[in-house]
């Protein structure tokens, strides 16, 4: 199957990507709407037999068992030997889910109906801080604990009507001071979010929030609420049952969103656009279930996925919203992505037969075309740009300028398959006046190679709706791209090393321990930074 495709992925490499829209209605064949979006995959270098190709890749694999299998609550995640129940989450209509044979579904309605009555007290002023009514609310959590909510608040910006919430992930003092300094202590809540509730740096900033609170109220515990799968933890932490929201091991840190880790963003929106957000994630579970690989979009996503960066090499690619509001949608979609499938071996510990995991990385549009669109355009790499957009913005008022903003983000994609020939560039130079050696040295610094590879993700407006669809379009995309792989997307054993050797260093930094067993470099850096101030 994959020799097919490469030898697919050779022949495509001096064929025009427009030439293919010479046949047929290219743009309705290399399209699939679902939920009111259209995600369009016709200017890829894709043709019907690569397609056919890909899809028997995608059947052969065993998609369809292992989505049965993840869906049905076996345990995937063989290295952590859990299940894998994001889903679960997000089931609001739909019948048992069962993990060793028991049903899931009471608990998970029981606790968003708890974060339910508490967003509603909160957002009433029914819970109060000591200082009054809550006006702010401070997530701390870092990776999965964080990226979701902070990228979904500032997502749904025009659905926030709650108190203000503010995000501090980074253990870098300056990120916890520098949120803390702004706000009251006294009208304040601080959620602690941490599956684990040990990840240091979570910890950390949140000793750090309770002796800020301490400073100014009487019982601070009182205004802290935990988000964990640690139960014992938070207890001993000394945060209060009823302000605790717990999740199962089978909810991935960086799958959790849609759970007790959305705390926030539910007391931004309320709870009824919370539910409205897990409703999209539900119809995008449902299309991914139900639809024929040929129009199933998290598939069709991943196999374009495939054919850029497995079949054809390219080693990253750019996620490009046009849509301000989805400003860490990129950094989000790293975590979703690199930690998922960024791994060298397959379920079964031996190396991977193909590459896995592109680099993926991106800005909001039109931003980035004035910083690295340059290099898209015109670098010597191939980078497979994925466009989002909605046809409609949330500012009647600046109807004008969301149009520009869609025209921007078409042309991109347009100037990405067309690009600029030389013969073009000359006449443009002639048309300046220029002659000879000097119109030919500047036509050629104004080519444009053309023929780069783009999908585009169009959705009405980004409702709370279209939100989770979005989110969920993504988490299945990796999924499918994982089982292709034939890797474990649930785990990310990549981190723990770095940890391990933090929490060693500690003690050298301090100089209660000498730099014995260091490498060269790490043990001079040791020594310039102590000799350099640090405390
Ligand atoms: O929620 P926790 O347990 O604090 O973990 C935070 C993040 O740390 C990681 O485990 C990686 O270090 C992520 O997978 C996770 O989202």
């Amino acid at each position: 199957m994959w020799d097919d495709l490469k030898r697919r992925g050779a022949a495509a490499e001096g064929r025009e990507i427009l030439s293919l829209f010479e046949e047929g209605d290219r743009a309705a064949s290399f399209s699939a709407t679902f939920g009111g979006m259209l995600f369009d995959y016709s200017k890829t270098n894709i043709d019907d037999g690569t397609m056919a190709a890909l899809l028997r890749l995608a059947e052969e694999a065993g998609v369809a068992d292992r989505r049965a299998a993840m869906m049905s609550g076996e345990k995937i995640n063989e290295t952590e030997g859990r299940a894998v129940l994001h889903t679960a989450l997000r089931n609001l209509d739909g019948g048992p889910v069962r993990v060793d044979g028991r049903d899931v579904m009471p608990e998970v309605r029981a606790t968003l109906d708890r974060m339910e009555d508490f967003a509603r007290a909160l957002r009433s002023g029914g819970f109060a801080g000591q200082g009054g009514p809550i006006t702010d609310v401070v997530n701390i959590g870092i990776g999965g604990s964080d990226l979701g909510p902070v990228m979904a608040v500032q997502a749904l910006g025009p659905y926030c009507d709650g108190p203000r919430c503010h995000f501090v992930s980074n253990v870098d003092g300056a990120h916890v001071h520098d949120v803390l300094e702004r706000l009251d202590p006294t009208t304040t809540l601080v959620i602690v979010a941490s599956k684990t509730f040990t990840t240091i740096e979570t910890m950390t900033n949140a000793e750090t929030a309770r002796a800020w609170m301490a400073d100014r109220v009487r019982d601070p515990g009182a205004q802290f609420a935990a988000l964990s799968s640690n139960r014992d933890a938070t207890a001993a932490w000394g945060i209060d049952e009823s302000r605790v929201f717990g999740f199962e091991d089978w909810v991935g840190g960086r799958y959790s969103v849609w759970g007790p880790i959305g705390l926030s963003l539910m007391l931004a929106v309320g709870p009824e656009d919370f539910r409205a957000f897990l409703r999209g994630g539900q119809a995008m579970d449902r299309h991914f279930r139900e639809a024929a690989f040929a129009g199933n979009l998290p598939v069709l996503l991943a196999l374009v996925g495939i054919w850029h960066n497995q079949v054809l090499g390219y080693p990253t690619r750019a996620v490009l919203p046009y849509e301000q509001r989805l400003l860490r949608l990129p950094a989000y979609l790293q975590q979703l992505e690199m930690e998922s499938n960024g791994k060298s071996v397959a379920m079964d510990g031996t190396p991977l037969e193909t590459p896995a995991g592109p680099v993926v990385w991106g800005e909001p549009g039109t931003n980035g075309q004035h910083a690295f669109y340059q290099l898209i355009h015109q670098g010597t790499q191939v980078v497979p740009c994925e466009f989002l957009v909605g046809a409609e913005g949330h500012e009647p008022a600046l109807a004008h300028q969301h149009r520009l903003l869609v025209a921007n983000c078409l042309a991109q994609s347009e100037a990405l398959l067309r690009g600029r020939p030389l013969g073009q560039a000359r006449v443009l130079m002639a048309e300046k006046g220029l002659e000879g050696d000097e119109l030919e040295r500047q036509a050629r610094h104004r080519v444009f190679p053309g023929n780069r590879p783009s999908t585009t993700l169009a959705y009405p407006k980004l409702t709370p709706e279209v939100l989770g669809m979005i989110v969920a379009l993504y988490e299945h995309r990796v999924f499918v791209e994982g089982v292709i792989l034939g890797i474990n997307s649930y785990d990310q054993w990549g981190v723990e090393l770095g940890k391990e050797l933090a929490l060693a260093l500690d003690p050298v930094l301090q100089g209660q321990k000498d730099t014995a067993g260091k490498d060269g470099s790490t043990a001079a850096l040791v020594a310039y930074m102590r000799d350099h101030g640090l405390g």
